[in-house]
């Protein structure tokens, strides 16, 4: 249950929203005949492809059960991106899902965690960060049980 909601939580929120990659060799995009030259840098919109309907229907909605059969974070899947793809892809994937379940099963074993006046609902991204982050931060109320 924890890795369905961190996968979802990747899905809505991945560290950043691009990837970037320069291209190996001259290719044409069939579907288009736009030719990208050898050299040309190449950003890949991981927010755009996590946010698409086609992909994830509804794709507003926070829904950890979209991950439940499995399929969706396999490796060759280009449409779940939260680690990149491919030869450079994340070498710490599998060693950040277990921290991040180890983590998360002990602060919820010891703590609950609940909206407070000032959590911003809805949360507001910064524009202008690299990264993808809350502009104002995230306040919520902590407390051991
Ligand atoms: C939830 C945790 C993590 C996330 C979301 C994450 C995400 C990413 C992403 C998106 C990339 C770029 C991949 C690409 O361009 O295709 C990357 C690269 C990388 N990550 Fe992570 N990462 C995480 C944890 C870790 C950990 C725990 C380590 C090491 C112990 C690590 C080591 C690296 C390294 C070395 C690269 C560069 C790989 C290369 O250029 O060949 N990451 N990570």
């Amino acid at each position: 249950m924890t890795l369905l909601y961190f996968l979802e939580t990747l899905r809505r929120y991945p560290f950043g929203p691009f990837l970037n990659r320069k291209c190996k060799e001259d290719y044409v995009i069939k579907e288009t005949g736009l030719l990208i030259e050898k050299g040309t840098p190449i950003l890949i919109p991981i927010d755009g492809i996590h946010n698409d309907p086609e992909y994830y229907p509804d794709p507003e909605k926070f829904e950890p059960d979209r991950f439940m059969d499995g399929s969706k974070q396999n490796s060759m899947s280009c449409t779940y991106l939260p680690f990149g793809i491919g030869p450079r892809n994340c070498i710490g994937d599998r060693f950040g899902i277990i921290c991040t379940k180890v983590g998360l099963t002990y602060f919820l074993k010891n703590f609950k965690v609940d909206r407070c006046d000032d959590t911003p609902v809805p949360l507001i991204l910064n524009p202008k960060s690299p990264f993808i982050m809350p502009i104002n931060g995230l306040k919520v109320a902590v407390r051991k049980i």
